[in-house]
């Protein structure tokens, strides 16, 4: 599959060199109004291929995106150490009303994969200029979150991250939703899992993996100006749901009607990802605080799109 990438900076590229390592894409265009910095990027992405799997990586303008069966929105601007995501809206809707039309004018019916943050508002604005059904516009949402939390729990337990099952919803951001109660070890539940490895899951050890997983970006960003191979890692596993047509299960974004009774609002639940973008969505079992975090998180969001929850 074809796969277009706007915005060639750290998280465009780490998404391309990872759809390369992983072998999910048959060519892959970066456009970038740094058209040098485009250019140098696919180049040193192309040079891994020898190391990886066959794929055609090029630098390109909007017309070379025609017959992208996806394109990865990654362009914009990204937090300073204490600016939270939010904070990026302006000026990344401004950077969307650009781009977005120049896209759908080359591939008028694509699905579009929105990485830049604020991810799940972006998601919204991004639905809004396309026109596009609400399936074909994915935002990456807390895939990464969900996959900080499996990694932290993983560590925990010692167990491998790949075998924890542990999802977290709503906002990615300061108001996700960490859901503790339906979390699990192949199909053990997690509580049950850490009493039998003998690493329990006392109180202190929730609030260090959820301030870890809640306060990541922050702590990266504090230590190296951004975060990049994690969402490279999560645009990629996306791209092979839908390459692979698989329905696979993944906590990703899509404007909802109502949830929670709040709405219209972009946020991440688990959904079937295949072909077409989002082919469905699980209303997950939550117990009464995870409800309550999450009717929270979508009001937080409605309101960061400038309307009364
Ligand atoms: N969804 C997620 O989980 C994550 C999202 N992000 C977000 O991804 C976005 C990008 O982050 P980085 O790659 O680190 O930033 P970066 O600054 O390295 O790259 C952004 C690129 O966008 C390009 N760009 C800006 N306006 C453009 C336009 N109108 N047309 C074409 N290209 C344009 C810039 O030239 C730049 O190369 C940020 O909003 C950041 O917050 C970052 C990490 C995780
Ligand atoms: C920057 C960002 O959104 C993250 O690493 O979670």
């Amino acid at each position: 599959m074809k796969v277009g990438i706007i915005g060639a900076g750290m998280v465009g590229s780490a998404a391309a060199y990872a759809l390369v390592m992983r072998g999910d894409a048959s060519e892959i265009v970066l456009v970038d109004h740094n058209a040098r910095m485009a250019e140098a990027q696919a180049q040193d992405i192309l040079h891994a291929t020898p190391f990886a799997h066959a794929a055609r990586v090029r630098a390109g303008s909007w017309s070379d995106l025609a017959g992208a069966g996806v394109v990865i929105i990654t362009a914009g601007v990204t937090q300073k150490p204490t600016e939270t995501r939010l904070e990026l809206l302006e000026r990344n809707t401004a950077v969307f009303a650009d781009i977005i039309p120049a896209i759908l004018n080359v591939v008028p019916d694509p699905v579009l994969l929105i990485a830049t943050n604020p991810v799940d508002v972006m998601t919204e604005v991004a639905w809004r200029l396309s026109g596009l059904p609400r399936d074909r516009v994915i935002g990456s949402g807390t895939i990464l979150d969900s996959a900080r939390f499996r990694a932290l729990l993983g560590e925990h337990l010692g167990i491998c991250s790949r075998s924890i099952h542990a999802w977290v919803l709503g906002e990615h951001g300061d108001s996700e939703v960490l859901c503790w109660s339906s979390a699990s070890a192949g199909s053990v539940p997690l509580a049950d899992v850490a009493q039998q490895v003998g690493r329990p899951l006392s109180e202190d050890v929730r609030q260090r993996i959820d301030g870890g997983v809640r306060r990541a970006a922050y702590r990266i960003i504090e230590g190296k100006g951004a975060t990049w191979f994690g969402i490279g890692g999560g645009l990629a596993r996306i791209i092979q749901a839908i390459r692979a047509d698989e329905d696979a299960i993944l906590t990703v974004s899509r404007v909802e009607d109502s949830v929670e009774g709040i709405g219209p609002v972009a946020l991440s639940l688990p959904r079937l990802v295949g072909a077409k973008g989002i082919a469905g969505t699980l209303m997950p079992k939550l117990d009464d605080v995870e409800r309550a975090e999450l009717r929270n998180s979508a009001a937080v969001l409605v309101q960061a799109s400038g309307r009364t929850p």
